[in-house]
């Protein structure tokens, strides 16, 4: 009797995929239009002196009209916990994007998988961030900006230089024209855009969702390339 085992047969190596998150949309053509271009998550934003902001009952209404496998994300900035409560209520799948001021513990109160933002400036160490949230499904970076975020402004990528320890999915002033660079600096986990996609503050623009979201594949597709000639190499 052969009792010998075969060889695995060798695999191709994964490519890599940056997922990616559009954000602060309000109108049904909003996600309609996410939706074609090929968003992974989309973001709502609970957070009233947002020019993106929505209602309650309209999140419900939005998020319902998503279909299987693209993820709602709902930003909040310093919610109270009657108000996560409401928000969950009207989008119970969603993912949680804190963005305040939120301590870890209000961060897991709610029990729901969730997003850290943090807003980046010299002296940030992702690290004892991580640490101290180890929950968090990734953090968000953003750009330290008066108010909260949604600024548009891009943020010193070298500011990333170590582990993070969690899962990074990039932001802040993204746009189809930069988010290539993102890319090759940071190699995020996903990317994330709210100005970029805007003809007017508030306004989204489907072209500008396209483009961006062609950019990132673009960006990936560039990755791979080197990744299979690496593999490939004799
Ligand atoms: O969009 C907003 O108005 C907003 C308000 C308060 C906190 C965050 C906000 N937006 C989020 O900020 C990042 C970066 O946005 P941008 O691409 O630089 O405009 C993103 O997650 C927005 O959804």
């Amino acid at each position: 009797m052969n009792t010998s085992v075969s060889a695995a047969p060798a695999r191709t190596p994964t490519p890599h995929r940056t997922r990616i998150k559009l954000c602060g949309l309000s109108t049904p053509a909003d996600v309609e239009a996410a939706v074609s271009a090929g968003a992974d998550a989309v973001g709502f934003v609970l957070y009233p002196p947002s020019p993106r902001a929505v209602s309650v009952d309209a999140l419900r209404d939005l998020s319902r009209r998503l279909p299987p496998f693209v993820t709602p994300v709902v930003l909040l900035v310093n919610a109270t916990p009657g108000e996560i409560a409401a928000a969950l209520d009207a989008c119970p799948t969603a993912v949680l994007q804190f963005h305040g001021d939120e301590t870890p513990q209000q961060c897991t109160a709610p029990g729901r998988p969730f997003l850290r933002a943090v807003r980046m400036k010299p002296g940030v160490n992702l690290l004892d961030l991580a640490h101290s949230i180890p929950t968090a499904q990734a953090l968000l970076l953003d750009a330290h900006v008066e108010g909260y975020g949604g600024g548009g402004k891009v943020f010193d990528w070298s500011l990333i230089a170590q582990d993070a320890g969690l899962p990074v999915v990039l932001s802040g002033g993204l746009h189809s024209g930069n988010v290539a660079d993102g890319i090759r600096c940071v190699r995020p986990w996903a990317v994330d855009v709210s100005s970029g996609i805007e003809i007017s503050r508030g306004v989204k623009s489907p072209d500008l969702m396209h483009a961006f979201c062609e950019a990132v594949r673009q960006a990936d597709a560039r990755i791979n390339v080197r990744i299979s000639a690496h593999t490939n190499a004799p």
